[in-house]
């Protein structure tokens, strides 16, 4: 299973359990509460995540990564942000430094 696939899989997991039953998914409950909450989490899960990189073990900065990437993964969805625009910006980003990383080389 590759990366994208399975966010791919959690981004519509996540679309479709945001009008589910909040007595019986955690996205429905998250995303009741509103935005400000979603954003709060997803501050929350960040600095869960440095606490684990620096004091904790791989396995818990895992458990940390993964939440912190299913909290932003809601709050994206909460703001209508597919996850393909955050990828095509990235894929861009790698492009322009693949740029300045050839202008940079000694010509030959
Ligand atoms: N990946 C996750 C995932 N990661 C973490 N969590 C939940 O995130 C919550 C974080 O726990 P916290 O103690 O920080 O928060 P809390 O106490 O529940 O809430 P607050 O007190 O902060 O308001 C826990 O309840 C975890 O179960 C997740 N809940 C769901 N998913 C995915 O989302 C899918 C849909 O879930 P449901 O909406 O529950 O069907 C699941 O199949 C999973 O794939």
């Amino acid at each position: 299973m590759t990366a994208p696939d399975t966010l791919a899989r959690l981004e519509a997991t996540i679309a479709e359990r945001r009008s589910a039953d909040p007595s019986t998914s955690y996205v429905a409950r998250l995303n009741a509460k509103g935005l400000r909450k979603i954003a709060q989490k997803v501050g929350e899960e960040g600095t869960e995540t440095v606490i684990a990189a620096l004091v904790e073990d791989k396995a818990a900065l895992v458990g940390e990564a993964a939440d912190l990437i299913f909290h932003l993964m809601v709050l994206l969805g909460a703001k209508d942000v597919p996850l393909a625009d955050v990828l095509a910006e990235l894929d861009r980003r790698e492009g322009v430094s693949g740029i300045a990383e050839k202008a940079s080389r000694p010509k030959d």
